[in-house]
């Protein structure tokens, strides 16, 4: 049996100065949002150090009581790395979300508090409702999704946040480069990382230059494409886990913490959370060769309407849109 490094003992250096885990447990709920406490102490018992969570997500509370059982065991919450998220529907007080997450969390400070997405739905003070729609079915929002600036305003308010300690630090999710672009030229702070969509099967390696060009990292969510995870069906991922003795999880985790970017896979298999954390040293010519299956075949799992016209390419049909830059 091959000795391997653990990928729970990777740490990547944030741009203001404090440090990430590059494995994270993924929080979205599973079907029963109770289950995701069971997740997050096996997680941590497992040597798991960053817990990815978001307002939208609902399982905050339950995260919270997994928090209490570890904290009464002797884990610190300085030994932990918690991050949550501002909703859309929230962009008026992320603040005021904020303070909910970390109410149901029943913790002081988030380590990274992410805006979740660059664009203004119309939810009333408490974020509701999450996806709000006009009487024709379409998403109501408080501003042009496609050439307003209203998420600059968004950002800002977290720019501020960061400055009472409830967020050690402050990033983005689901922004492109034209989206990255506006912000940066406003933004006072540097996002440290932006989370996006990211596996083999979804090359974006001009939007990683960019990131990596400002110092931001990026953060690979839906690391196996989310549910049925089609990505673990790849024959060359299942080729290079017998080869290393590995699961196949494993090996989507190594082709981004071996790149520098940060993943987090999520699980209801308890099993599969505890074994899911060798890091197997795959070679320059394999990882190039997991990025080149996207390059021939790009496909894009999270296609949420909100999404749309925000500066990616889409995955529509049989080819890719045009609507990058
Ligand atoms: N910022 C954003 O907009 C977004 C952020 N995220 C974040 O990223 C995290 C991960 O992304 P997510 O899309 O949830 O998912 P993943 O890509 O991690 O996929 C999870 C799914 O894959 C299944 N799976 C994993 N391994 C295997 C295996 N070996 N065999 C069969 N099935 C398997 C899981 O099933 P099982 O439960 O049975 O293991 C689960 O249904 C989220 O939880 C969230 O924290 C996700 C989407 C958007
Ligand atoms: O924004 C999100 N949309 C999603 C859809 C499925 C799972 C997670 C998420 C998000 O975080």
């Amino acid at each position: 049996m091959p000795q391997h490094k653990l990928a729970t003992e990777v740490y990547f250096d944030l741009n203001d100065g404090h440090k990430i885990p590059a494995l994270g447990l993924g929080t979205v709920p599973p079907e029963d949002n109770a289950e995701v406490k069971d997740q997050v102490i096996t997680a941590v018992r497992a040597g798991y150090r960053h817990i990815d969570t978001a307002w939208y997500y609902g399982t905050e509370p339950y995260i919270g009581e997994a928090l209490k059982v570890l904290f009464a065991e002797g884990y610190k919450r300085e030994d932990l790395f918690i991050t949550s998220k501002v909703w859309p529907s929230f962009h008026h007080s992320p603040e005021k979300s904020l303070d909910k997450s970390l109410s149901a969390l029943g913790i002081e400070y988030v380590d990274l508090f992410l805006q979740h997405w660059p664009v203004c739905l119309s939810g009333d003070e408490n974020g509701l409702p999450a996806a709000p729609k006009n009487d024709d079915g379409s998403l109501k929002y408080d501003d042009d999704p496609v050439d307003g600036v209203g998420f600059i305003e968004t950002y800002k308010k977290l720019e501020d946040i960061k400055a009472t300690n409830k967020a050690r630090s402050i990033g983005v999710s689901n922004y492109s480069i034209p989206r990255l672009r506006k912000l940066l030229q406003k933004a006072k702070i540097v996002p440290v990382l932006n989370q996006i969509e990211y596996h083999p099967q979804l090359p974006q390696q001009d939007l990683v230059d960019f990131c990596q060009k400002h110092k931001i990292l990026v953060e690979a969510y839906s690391p196996v494409g989310g549910p049925g995870a089609p990505v673990l069906k790849l024959p060359y991922i299942n080729e290079l886990a017998e080869k290393y003795e590995v699961s196949v999880n494993e090996i989507t985790n190594a082709y981004h913490i071996l790149q520098g970017r940060i993943t987090l896979p999520r699980s209801s298999n308890l099993e599969r959370i505890k074994t899911n954390v060798r890091l197997p040293q795959l070679t320059k010519d394999e990882l190039d060769k997991l990025y080149q299956i996207g390059v021939e075949n790009p496909t894009r799992y999270s296609v949420d309407s909100w999404g749309y016209g925000i500066g990616f390419r889409w995955w529509k049909g049989d080819t890719w849109s045009k609507e990058f830059d």
